[in-house]
């Protein structure tokens, strides 16, 4: 397969879940959950692509089919020209899967450990092993780690951790589900800056879900929003952030040396006031840095944070666009 060529293909993908709940003392009442629904797209091999969506919009159910540990209800789903669920062993081969909840790693025993099991499990050639360990050894900072257990590690070291796990074997494709939920500013820049390098230097393909809007602006042009299984929008993220008739909002949170009435500032406005704190909302796709200029031309600034949109707060824009908005993808 060359790049450019689909490497994942999702044709009219169903999954629907048979539900038994509890209502009485005796009675069970069953209902199906539409989890994913006529969901269709394609993925160029090497392109890296944001999979977005609320809470139990069907993003991870979307992924277990992807790895076959879930089989679709009905509809086509190749990966690398494999069926996953029927193939799900030899597809373990070609890709790699971070769960940012849940961890890869045996959870006693010193990191190395781990990857000496996965080297056994995937039957990685020496060679390869010794390269790819060394490169996220150094990229990822484990050095130091290697040697402590993973209960020790912290929640950025873990997740750092488990990223090189799921590369030893050279994967074609890799699916990170929340690789960043509750790291530390730095450890998201590192984990960032990691993804990016190795989709430019081994032109791994990424299907990446995550909650963080700074993810997805950072590393990927296209995005796909679901929502209730189903495909909302397929395109660039700009595209996205004008849905609904304006551009997303990142709020400025401002700390002023005194307290002072709400500032007027060109392209920001001031949403809420306490103190002597100030949040100012701008528009998501211009830089915070001439806002922050502006306010300390008028009062000396103790301290500052960017707040970044939710996806929830972009999704629910979604709902009251007009009719020009792109669809999904042919
Ligand atoms: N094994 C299951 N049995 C029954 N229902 C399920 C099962 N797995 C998922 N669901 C339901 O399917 C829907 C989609 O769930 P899914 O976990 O794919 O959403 P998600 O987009 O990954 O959400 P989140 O962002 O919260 O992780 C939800 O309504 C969920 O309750």
């Amino acid at each position: 397969m060359v790049e450019g060529e689909t490497f994942i293909e999702v044709d009219g993908v169903e999954k629907v879940f048979d539900v038994r709940r509890k209502v009485g003392f005796m009675r069970r009442e069953r209902r199906t959950v539409r989890a994913v629904d006529s969901l269709s797209f394609t993925v160029p091999r090497g392109e890296m692509v944001g999979y977005i969506g609320p809470n139990g919009a069907g993003k991870s159910t979307t992924i277990k089919m992807l790895t076959g540990i879930l089989t679709p209800s009905a509809g086509r789903l190749r990966v690398a020209g494999i069926d996953p669920s029927r193939e799900r062993t030899r597809l373990a081969h070609r890709i790699g899967v971070v769960f940012g909840q849940r961890t890869t790693l045996w959870w006693d025993l010193p990191l190395i450990d781990s990857y000496r099991l996965m080297r056994r499990m995937y039957r990685i050639p020496d060679r390869r092993y010794e390269e790819n360990l060394a490169r996220c050894v150094e990229l990822l900072e484990l050095g130091e780690l290697l040697d402590v257990p993973v209960r020790q590690l912290s929640l950025g070291q873990r997740m750092r951790g488990d990223i090189a796990a799921a590369l030893l074997h050279d994967p074609e494709v890799l699916y990170l589900d929340e690789p960043t939920i509750g790291l530390d500013v730095v450890s998201k820049v590192k984990v960032r800056g990691f993804l990016r390098d190795l989709n430019a230097e081994k032109g791994t393909t990424v299907l990446l879900t995550t909650h963080d809007l700074t993810d997805i602006e950072q590393l990927c042009r296209r995005v796909m929003v679901i929502d209730h299984g189903r495909l909302m929008y397929d395109g660039e993220l700009d595209g996205l952030h004008q849905v609904g008739g304006g551009a997303v909002e990142r709020t400025l949170v401002v700390d002023l040396e005194r307290e002072l009435p709400p500032l007027e500032i060109e392209f920001a406005r001031v949403v809420k006031v306490e103190g002597a704190r100030q949040w100012l909302a701008f528009p998501a796709d211009r830089s915070a840095a001439p806002l922050v200029a502006a306010i300390a031309q008028r009062c000396p600034l103790v301290d500052l944070s960017v707040r970044e949109p939710d996806i929830e707060a972009v999704i629910a824009r979604m709902y009251v666009r007009d009719a020009s908005v792109p669809g999904p993808r042919p």
